[in-house]
């Protein structure tokens, strides 16, 4: 395989042409980036929208060297931090000693102990969702159109909002907080990718207007936290009471109702569209790859029978992972992570000035044919540990890398095996003709529209 390494001087995409092609890169960055980098090398120059320079790379020896290695240089960048306007300063957006001590604080809401907890909590909520399914597949002979991404998303989400406020939300309510999140994401990425449309945006009060959504849902979440403090008695063993419980080391203090506020929106954002779209694309490569789902369903076969999956099961089930990771490389919800160089700094001889601004350009690495033989190709057996050991560092970071990791990573990963199990239990997920499926990237990687599958049931015991 070629190596990936990043030039010392650095190639620049002429700055008329990014102007030229910034409708095309706001409309469907994906192939304008792979573009780019394909032409001018695995680490570029370019100004984003025409308008930011910025340094890209698909590098992974300098992605390792921003996310861990050198990573006290390099604090999220503001691209991250606007972020915070519209969905507060919890762990995702924090910075520095602040974000350190809440991630000291909130890392063991997420120990394999409390991930076992909420594993059953996930399966009744996946086996609540797929309810309606079953019934429309009953009804119509056995066989029904599934949109997946919306499945997906209302699955994860709820999945989500279970494992953090535990108590159902009305379906009213949980609509209207999908939407919310949509609408702030959508219109930010709008502010970032078409950033001369910023003035044209003000003057039609759509900065007001997003303000005004990001304060309901602020109020919407604010409420369930009061109620819940309101409870008497101890309260149930999820992510928001482990939230109103933990204190801080040195002060013995709790988090203000805020504090508490703006990592339960986080948790809710980072971990509800990110599973959704993962989960999205999963069915859609397993349709299109009905010998795999057949291994799959061998393994799961033999290893369950007819009964559901438990925690204990998982790690006996490891095409399941395998599959799961594959699809992860192949469409990683997040495509992108940015950071900004906050002194002077150098990577193999390539200047890293202070303030530069570093889009790591995660979709690139995965694809990368000089770390991915065949690299469009759906292959779960790259991840057997085996195969795995020939990787480079860093050649594979859905999760991200360094200690900003994602803190959901074995949450989102026994979240998918789980729903990709069940999925299969009941069905026979299956191709359907449609016109071709287009990627999304917002801030997470979606399905430009939704995917339909055909799920044929299948009889199971329980
Ligand atoms: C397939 C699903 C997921 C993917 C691909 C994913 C990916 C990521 C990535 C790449 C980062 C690092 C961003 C950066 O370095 O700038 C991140 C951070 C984060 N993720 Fe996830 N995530 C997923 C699911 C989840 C879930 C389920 C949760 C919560 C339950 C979650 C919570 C978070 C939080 C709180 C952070 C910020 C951590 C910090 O900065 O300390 N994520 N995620």
């Amino acid at each position: 395989m070629t190596p990936v390494t990043s030039p010392p001087a650095l190639p620049r995409v002429p700055r008329l042409l990014s102007f030229r092609n910034s409708w095309a890169l706001a409309a469907d960055p994906i192939p304008v980036i792979t573009g780019y980098l394909d032409t001018y090398g695995d680490t570029i120059g370019l100004h984003l929208g025409g308008v930011r320079p910025t340094l890209l790379t698909r590098d992974p020896g300098l992605i390792q060297h921003v996310l861990q290695k050198n990573h006290r240089n390099y604090p999220k960048s503001d691209i991250s931090q606007g972020l915070a306007r519209y969905l507060g300063h919890g762990l995702l957006t924090a910075e520095g000693n602040y974000w350190l001590q809440q991630r000291r604080l909130i890392q063991p809401g997420f120990h394999r102990q409390r991930l076992a907890t909420l594993t059953e909590l996930m399966l009744d909520v996946i086996d609540e969702c797929l309810a309606p399914v079953v019934a429309a597949a009953r009804q119509q002979g056995g066989r029904t159109e599934v949109p997946v991404h919306e499945l997906m998303t209302a699955t994860a989400f709820r999945i989500i909002a279970r494992s953090v406020f535990s108590t159902a939300m009305s379906e009213d309510e949980l609509q209207r907080l999908s939407r919310l999140l949509t609408e702030l994401q959508a219109f930010y990425v709008r502010t970032l990718r078409q950033p001369y449309l910023r003035p044209w945006l003000g003057l039609r009060g759509q900065y007001g207007h997003h303000d005004r959504l990001a304060a309901e849902l602020r109020q919407l979440i604010r409420g369930y936290i009061q109620r819940r403090k309101q409870q008497p008695g101890p309260g149930p063993d999820d992510l928001l009471q482990m939230l109103l419980e933990v204190r801080y080391e040195d002060t013995g203090l709790p988090m203000t109702d805020e504090q508490v506020l703006d990592e339960a929106i986080i948790l809710l954002v980072a971990g509800h569209e990110t599973s959704a779209n993962g989960l999205s694309w999963l069915w859609y490569l397993l349709a299109r790859h009905p010998e795999e789902a057949a291994r799959l369903r061998a393994e799961m076969t033999a290893v369950l029978g007819a009964r559901r999956p438990t925690f204990a099961d998982l790690p006996q089930l490891p095409y399941a992972l395998q599959v799961v990771q594959e699809a992860l490389r192949l469409y990683p919800p997040v495509w992108m992570v940015d950071r900004r160089a906050a002194r002077d700094d150098e990577y193999n001889g390539l200047r890293l000035p202070q303030g530069t601004l570093i889009s790591a350009y995660l979709y690139g690495v995965h694809h990368h044919a000089g770390l991915w033989p065949d690299p469009e190709a759906f292959r779960p057996a790259r991840f057997e540990p085996e195969a795995l050991r020939q990787q480079p560092p860093y050649a594979y970071l859905p999760f991200g890398g360094g200690p900003r990791l994602c803190i959901g990573q074995q949450f989102a990963l026994t979240e998918m095996q789980l729903v990709l199990l069940q999925v299969l239990r009941r069905f026979e997920v299956e191709w359907v003709e449609q016109p071709a499926v287009l990627m999304r990237p917002l801030i997470s990687l979606r399905p430009r529209h939704d995917i339909r599958l055909g799920f044929r049931l299948r009889e199971v015991g329980e």
